[in-house]
C-alpha cells in the first residue's frame, strides 16, 4: 500500500456558509487543513472588519480542531472605503479582500459594478500588501458563459495588473488555458488557485448522457484542453499555482431544481481527491508544493510545521451528507475515492 506524508495543507478558497451549515463545513474543513481563506459571500455579505469578526466567532464556536485557523476575507462593494481596508488590516483576522463582479456568481449582487469604483481601495490594498482575490468572469448577457473568464482576463484583469503593478492578486478557481498562460506570464504578484473539480472533470462530465447538476459550478467546467492546461499547471511545481477547493455546498433541493445553484461540495475529501489527480500524473512529489507551500509563501505566512499522511486505499462516498437541516450531495457521491488521510 502506498503512503505519502506532506506538510499540513491549507485551503486558499472555501465557502463555509453560515447558521447550522457551519456544523458540517467547519468539521470537514478542519479535519486536516491548517488554514482556510473563508469566502465572504454570505447574505448579507461580509463587507467589513466587524462583520468578519462576528463571522469568525461563529466559525470558532463550532470548536474546529486546534490545528485550524480561519483566515477571513472582506467582500468589496461599490461603497467600500479606504478606511474599511485599513480597519480590516488592523483587525488581525482579515487576510484579503474579494472582488465579485456584480452578478457573476452565487450571492454576488452586492459586488462591484465597475472596477473604477474601487480604484482608491485597490491603491490602499497595494500600499499595505493586502491580496485582492478575484472571481474573474465578465457578466454581460452578450458574452457566452464559456468565454466569460478569458474575456475578463483580456478586458479587466490585464489593464488592472498594468495599473496596479505591485498589487497582490489571486485569480481564483481558474478554469482556462488562457488563465494559466496569463498567470504564468504576469509578475510574481499574480497567482491563482485551482479547484480539484476543475482538475478532475470537464464539461462532458456535466453534460454527456444527461445534465448532472452537481457538476455545475462557476466558472463553469470547460472543454478538456483547458482541463489539461490546469492539470499541467497544478502539477508543474510552479509556485504561482496553489490549492483552493472552492468547496461550495448547496442543499440538495437547491441543486436538483429547474434553476439549480452553482457550486460543488469537495471539502469532505479535498486533499484525497487532489492526490488522485497528482497520482494519475505521476506527480505525487509535487503535491506538497501545490497544497502546503506555494499558498503561504504567496500570502507571506509561515508554512505549517506538522504533517499529514495519505494512504492509497479506496473508500466509498455516501450518496448524501447532512448539511445543517438539509442534505448536500458531495462530489463523487455513491462512488469511490482512491486515497484517504490516515
Ligand atoms: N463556485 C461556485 O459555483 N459557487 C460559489 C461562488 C463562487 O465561488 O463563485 C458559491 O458560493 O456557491
Ligand atoms: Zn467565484
Ligand atoms: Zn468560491
Amino acid at each position: 500500500m502506498t503512503t505519502i506524508s506532506i506538510t499540513r495543507p491549507d485551503d486558499w478558497h472555501v465557502h463555509l456558509r453560515d447558521g447550522d451549515a457551519l456544523t458540517t463545513t467547519v468539521k470537514d474543513i478542519s479535519r486536516y487543513f491548517g488554514r482556510a481563506i473563508v469566502m465572504p459571500n454570505l447574505v448579507p455579505p461580509v463587507t467589513n472588519a466587524s462583520l468578519a469578526k462576528e463571522y469568525h466567532q461563529r466559525i470558532m464556536a463550532q470548536s474546529p480542531q486546534a490545528h485550524f485557523t480561519p483566515l477571513m476575507v472582506i467582500y468589496l462593494t461599490d461603497s467600500t472605503t479606504v478606511e474599511d481596508i485599513k480597519a480590516a488590516k488592523a483587525s488581525g483576522i482579515v487576510y484579503a479582500a474579494k472582488l465579485y463582479p456584480a452578478g457573476a456568481t452565487t450571492n454576488s449582487s452586492s459586488g462591484v459594478t465597475k472596477i473604477d469604483n474601487i480604484y482608491p481601495v485597490l491603491e490602499a490594498m497595494q500600499n499595505i500588501g493586502m491580496p485582492l482575490l478575484i472571481h474573474g468572469e465578465v457578466t454581460t448577457h452578450d458574452i457566452d458563459i464559456f468565454d466569460r473568464e478569458h474575456i475578463f482576463i483580456e478586458t479587466i484583469l490585464a489593464p488592472l495588473v498594468a495599473k496596479f503593478p505591485d498589487l497582490k492578486i489571486v485569480l481564483e478557481h481558474i478554469t482556462t488555458k488562457q488563465a494559466v498562460d496569463f498567470v504564468k506570464s504576469a509578475g510574481r504578484n499574480v497567482a491563482a488557485t485551482i479547484t480539484v473539480h476543475h482538475l478532475l472533470y470537464n464539461r462532458n462530465d456535466m453534460l454527456v448522457g444527461g445534465i448532472r447538476p452537481h457538476y455545475f459550478c462557476l466558472p463553469i467546467l470547460k472543454r478538456n484542453i483547458h482541463q489539461q492546461a490546469l492539470i499541467e499547471a497544478a502539477t508543474s511545481g510552479n509556485s504561482k499555482f496553489f490549492l483552493g477547493t472552492d468547496s461550495a455546498p448547496h442543499p440538495q433541493h437547491a441543486k436538483e431544481s429547474a434553476c439549480g445553484c452553482a457550486g460543488a461540495y469537495t471539502a469532505f475529501a479535498a486533499i484525497e481527491l487532489y492526490a488522485e489527480v497528482f497520482d494519475q500524473e505521476n506527480a505525487l512529489d509535487q503535491l506538497e508544493a501545490f497544497a502546503s507551500i506555494n499558498g503561504p509563501t504567496f500570502y507571506n505566512l509561515p508554512v505549517n510545521t506538522d504533517k499529514i499522511t495519505l494512504s492509497k486505499k479506496s473508500w466509498s462516498v455516501p450518496a448524501t451528507m447532512a448539511f445543517g437541516h438539509n442534505n448536500v450531495v458531495p462530489v463523487r457521491a455513491s462512488e469511490t475515492i482512491a486515497w484517504q488521510v490516515i
